[in-house]
């Protein structure tokens, strides 16, 4: 049976490109999923193999990544226009190339007076609302509310450190001094409220409150792991809010590798900035609970089951 081959495309979808500049101690940051779609003399390709007229999807890739170093990101358009124009022009079989661009808008995390200074400028909160939540059971008796948040993502591009770890045959982690550390923080923290003869907590400014200081401990604490920045986050909560007893935190560790941009002649490390591919998977989990002491470890380890 006579076939022809229809509409085609091919190339290297979300590419996840984190640029972050830095103007002194004020830290910016572009953070986008790019996908390219090219299209032209592919005939053969499809026909017999040949991958003559074949530009690779991990150079696509590898040119999103160098694009975004070696002429930064002014704008998801601009950018996007960059990347089109340079396949179109620079490869003959290729006729048309199609970005597309999502791009992930970022808040600085408000602390307060020289904190703001000092930590403002490199924290970060990306845009949206997180999801809050909560459960309440009675029994007829006693209450039990545990209340949290989910897919509250935050980002420190510096004032992060890891090393003198265990090193075994396995090991090919490299010790570093400055990274970037990002996660989606999922916490929930139990009330000590269990009885119609307590005064009830004010629920809202009592998440508020609890938001701010997960926020704020990220922000601050200068983190040698997320171990400790998580540890810090719920110390705080249980220092500042004393309607609770226990919180919990699940924390993926998003890591933001470093791209290697040597081999096109770019220096990555340098003084304006740097470009990171945001792996989605796999991540670390870094998950504890942190209690008052004297108190009883209450939620369930695993926050699904909540
Ligand atoms: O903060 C971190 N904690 C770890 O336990 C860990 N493990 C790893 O590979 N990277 C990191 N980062």
């Amino acid at each position: 049976m006579p076939t022809i081959l229809g509409q085609n495309q091919y190339g290297k979808a979300e590419n996840r490109v984190v640029r972050i500049t830095r103007d002194g101690a004020t830290h910016h940051i572009k953070d986008l999923n790019v996908s390219v779609a090219l299209s032209g003399d592919m005939e053969d390709v499809h026909h017999s193999g040949s991958n003559a007229n074949v530009l690779p999807t991990d150079t696509t890739k590898n040119t999103v990544f160098a694009f975004a170093k070696e002429y930064g990101i002014e704008s998801a358009e601009q950018f996007g226009i960059h990347l089109a124009r340079h396949f179109v022009t620079s490869q003959e079989p290729i006729h048309r190339a199609r970005i597309r661009v999502e791009e992930y808008a970022w808040d600085r995390i408000a602390t307060s007076g020289t904190h703001q200074r000092e930590h403002g400028a490199h924290s970060f909160v990306r845009k949206g609302q997180e999801t809050r939540l909560t459960q309440v059971t009675y029994d007829g008796e006693r209450w039990e509310v545990v209340s949290g948040l989910k897919d509250l993502t935050v980002l420190n591009s510096t004032d992060s450190e890891f090393h003198g770890f265990v090193k075994d045959r396995y090991t090919t982690l490299k010790e570093t001094r400055d990274r970037v550390l990002a996660t989606s923080i999922a916490a929930r923290w139990r009330f000590n409220w269990t009885d119609d003869a307590q005064p009830m907590p004010d629920w809202e400014t009592s998440y508020e409150r609890t938001r701010q200081h997960l926020l704020q401990a990220f922000a601050e604490t200068y983190s040698l792991s997320l171990q400790q920045t998580m540890y810090r986050m719920g110390a705080q909560i249980i220092e500042h809010r004393e309607e609770m007893d226990e919180v919990r935190f699940s924390l993926p560790n998003s890591h933001h590798f470093q791209v290697d941009l040597e081999p096109f002649g770019l220096d990555n490390d340098g003084a304006d900035g740097a470009v990171y591919f945001a792996a989605d998977r796999p991540y670390g989990l870094i998950e504890a609970t942190i209690l008052r002491d004297g108190c009883e470890a209450l939620i369930p380890a695993d926050l699904t089951n909540l």
